[in-house]
This record gives structure tokens, sequence and C-alpha cells, in this order.
């Protein structure tokens, strides 16, 4: 079994580089299908299982698709098949993002039901309602999903119940190229929504207002493959960003965004962390005694919930009561228990955690639940006495690159072994070896 391995107690020291962000290049990717002429060249594409698998979906559906140097080609100027099988729908939920390009190009598309997941139900209810207020029939059976447009869509007026960041995204994706106007009230206005629309105008569409709750798209007949560079990963960034604070460390974060990340900032800053822009990015100092905070997760701008298990990892070690209210999942708490089983003290009250700190973690064999409660475990394990061993690590590979690695350049103990052939294997040097312990 794969496992991280992190010994507790170095201080963090250097400079990491931020990858390009998980949440802006499944949407662009999915996108890029939309091109019924040219090329689309994706540029910054973190090597992540989660850009393998939606790389592996285009390919699929007939698209042709290049991966090199984190550069993406795509060239799906050939008919397309418009049917996405469970086989990767089940590895990643944002292959549903492919539904409006297909059904706005080719009138069809078909993709597994997503079906639920470790931190709530998610339902794509509002992805189909959309569609439907542009003219698509919408059959739900055998745990698929068809949309059919007979003629081609027709711009409508679209109310989303909440700001759901994917709904946002397949309807702008399908409003691109449907007849006249659309309007998508309360909309998501998530950065990743401003990077494809981005894309999505650089390709011919014609959008207006991403980054504010109301987005106004007028159809064009087509879209044409343009080059493309993704936004930075505000979630990784921040990620690092707390590695510094829990350690007391010094990081320069190059390539954040801190536009981005003003409510990470700003809790960060409450707790005592320093944090300073920099010419090339943004540099974190870690204090010698974290203060409690409360934080409460809402769509942007309000506090990311993929970054609410990182936080809480510092909660535990902040110096009095901390409280994480989690609005926008049902059911991301699953790594409290794993907390636990470092020694730290936790309530959960309903969508409410109740952190007393501070905890003298200990280090455990945890479980990542899913991406960023194993990003948290590792936090965690930063500053823990001993040697905490986090396994579940496809997860972490869903959304880090190279994690083990940057942390270990920034001076943590920390590396990720293999112990399923009876001897650990490094994987930074894979000539060094070492017997299980
Ligand atoms: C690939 C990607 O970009 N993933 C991000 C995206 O996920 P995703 O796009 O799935 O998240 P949504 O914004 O759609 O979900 C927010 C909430 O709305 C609910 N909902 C959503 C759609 C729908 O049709 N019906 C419905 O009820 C969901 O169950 C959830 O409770 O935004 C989330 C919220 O910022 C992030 O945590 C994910 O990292
Ligand atoms: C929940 C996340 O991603 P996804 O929507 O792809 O599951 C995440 O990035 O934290």
């Amino acid at each position: 079994m794969e496992k991280i391995i992190v010994h507790g107690g170095r201080k963090l020291n250097g400079t990491v580089r931020v990858e390009g962000a998980k949440n802006a290049v499944l949407p662009v990717l999915a996108a890029s299908i939309i091109a019924s002429e040219g090329k689309s060249v994706i540029h910054d594409v973190p090597p992540l299982a989660d850009v393998e698998t939606i790389n592996q979906v285009l390919i699929n559906l007939n698209a042709n698709v290049t991966y090199t140097n984190k550069t993406v080609t795509i060239d799906a100027s050939n008919p397309l098949f418009t049917e996405a099988p469970f086989e990767y729908v089940r590895k990643m939920r944002a292959s549903v993002l492919v539904l409006g390009p297909l059904l706005a190009r080719f009138g069809h598309a078909k993709v597994a039901l997503p079906g639920g997941c470790a931190i709530g139900s998610r339902p794509i209810d509002l992805h189909l309602k959309g569609f439907e207020a542009m003219g698509a029939n919408v059959t739900v059976g055998n745990g698929y999903v068809e949309v059919i447009a007979e003629d081609r869509l027709v711009g409508a007026k679209i109310y989303l119940d909440m700001p759901s960041v994917g709904a946002t995204e397949n309807i702008m994706m399908a409003a691109a190229l449907a007849k006249g106007k659309t309007v998508i009230e309360n909309a998501a206005k998530e950065p990743e929504i401003v990077d494809l629309a981005n894309y999505l105008n650089k390709m011919g569409a014609k959008i207006v207002g991403a980054g504010t709750e109301t987005i106004k798209i007028i159809g064009v007949d087509k879209l044409y493959g343009v080059e493309h560079t993704i936004i930075p990963d505000r979630i990784e960034a921040g990620t690092f960003m707390a590695a510094a604070a829990i350690t007391g460390g010094n990081i320069l974060i190059e390539n954040a965004e801190i536009d981005h990340m003003r409510s990470i900032v700003s809790k960060m800053e409450e707790m005592g962390i320093r944090i300073m822009e920099e010419e090339n990015g943004i540099r974190v100092i870690g204090p010698k005694r974290l203060k409690p905070t409360d934080i409460k997760t809402l769509p942007h701008p309000g506090f990311p919930t993929d970054m609410q298990s990182q936080m809480m990892a510092l909660m535990l070690i902040a110096e009095g009561t901390s409280m994480i209210t989690e609005t926008v999942f049902e059911n991301r708490f699953m790594h409290v228990e794993e907390f636990r089983r470092m020694n730290a003290k936790l309530k959960i009250e309903g969508r409410s955690v109740i952190v007393e700190g501070p905890s003298a973690l200990q280090g455990a064999e945890v479980a990542a639940t899913d991406l960023r409660a194993g990003a948290a475990l590792i936090l965690a394990g930063l500053c823990a006495e001993g040697y905490t061993r986090v396994t579940e690590l496809k997860h972490i590979d869903r959304g880090y690159v190279n994690i083990t690695e940057k942390l270990a350049a920034l001076g943590a103990d920390i590396e990720r072994v293999d112990d399923s052939v009876g001897r650990v294997i490094l994987t930074e040097n894979p000539d060094k070896s070492m017997e299980i312990q």
C-alpha cells in the first residue's frame, strides 16, 4: 500500500511554485471540444490524476489529445461521440462538464450519473434545469442522464437556486452556441468561472458578467480552437500557506494570485500569520503561536470549502477554541475522526465543528477521505510528535502534484513509500530504500 510518512517538527523554509488550478483546467479542457475548427492549446496544465481522467474522456469521445510539458493540445474538429461512460464519471465527478459542450455542438449528450461522494450527495439537478430551460429534453435512467436538443438550443433566463460552480460552467458552455441570449442569475462567482469565460470568449463566444452574480451570454454559430494559460491554483497556494503557518516557517509561494484568495488571507491574518505580497508571489510567515478563529464556508468570495480541512488543521494547534461551519457540502467533516486519531480535541455539532486548541498532536496511521482532507492530515503531521502515516493517496493525487517532493524541498521530513512489496521504496529517489519499521 502506498503511504505518505511525515515526521513532524521541522520548520518549512524556501520557495514553492503553485500549479495551474485543477478546478479551472477541468472545465477548460471540457470546453475545448466545443471548438469545431482549429486546435486548442492549453498551458500550465498540472499533471494530476483528474487531468489524466478528463483527457481520457475527451480521447474516448474521439478528440485528438496530446499532453507534454504541462501543455495540452486538443483537436476536436472531427465528429465526436456523445457518450461518457461510468468508468470516468466514477473516478471524477467533473466528467459531467462534457454535457454542456456536447449538447451545444451535437444536440446530444449521455453521461453516467455521478452519484454522491465522500463530501456530500452532490446532485446535478441545476445543470439539467438549465439545459431544459434552453429547450433540451432530459431523461434519467439506468444510471445515465441523457440530454437531447432536436433543434439548436435557445437562450433563456436561468435562475440558479444556489450558485453552483459546475452548473454555471455547464450552462455557460451550452449557452455559448445557443440561439439568442442566455442570462444566468445567482451564478457562481469563483475565479475559475472567470477563467472559463475568458477562454470561451477567446474562442469566439460572447459572455459578459463572469465573476458577478449575473452572467449574460449571446450565442454564436461556431467556436474555434485557441491558446490559453490556466490561472494559478488558489487551493494549492492556500495549502502551502497553511504549511508555513503550522510549522512556524517562512515560505515564498510563487505564482499565487492574492486577489483570488482574499478570504483565506484575511482568516489566516486573524490567526496571527504574516502574509506579504512580493514581486514573485506571496510570502507567508508562521507565528510562534496561532490564534483561534471562526470560519464559515460559503460560495466565492466567501471562504472556500476546499480550504476548510486545512484551516481545521491550523485550529488544532491554535491557543483557544475555534469553530468551522460548513455550509456548502453536507458531509465534509470525515477528517474530524482522523484528526482525533492524532490526539486532537474536536466536537461535531450539526454543520459546525468546535476545535479545542491547542492539542499536542501525535503521529498516527490516518486515511485521506477526500483530497483536501488528505492535505490537511499531512499538515497536521508536519507538527505532530512522531510519525504520521497517511493512506488512500488516490484522493491526494487527484488534486496535488508532487506534494511530498514539494514539502521535502521546503525542509519537511516526509516521504512517499510503497510497502506492498515488503520493502519501503522512497519515490523521490528510487535508488534509496529502507526496511519497513
Ligand atoms: C471540479 C470543481 O470545480 N470542483 C469544485 C466545484 O464543485 P461543484 O461544481 O460540484 O460544486 P457546486 O458549486 O456545484 O456545489 C455546491 C453545492 O450545490 C449543490 N448542488 C450543485 C449542483 C446541483 O445541480 N445541485 C445542487 O444541489 C451541491 O450538492 C453542493 O452542496 O465547486 C465546489 C464548491 O466550491 C468545490 O468544492 C469543488 O472543488
Ligand atoms: C471537492 C473538490 O473537487 P471535486 O469537485 O473535483 O471533487 C476539491 O477540489 O476539493
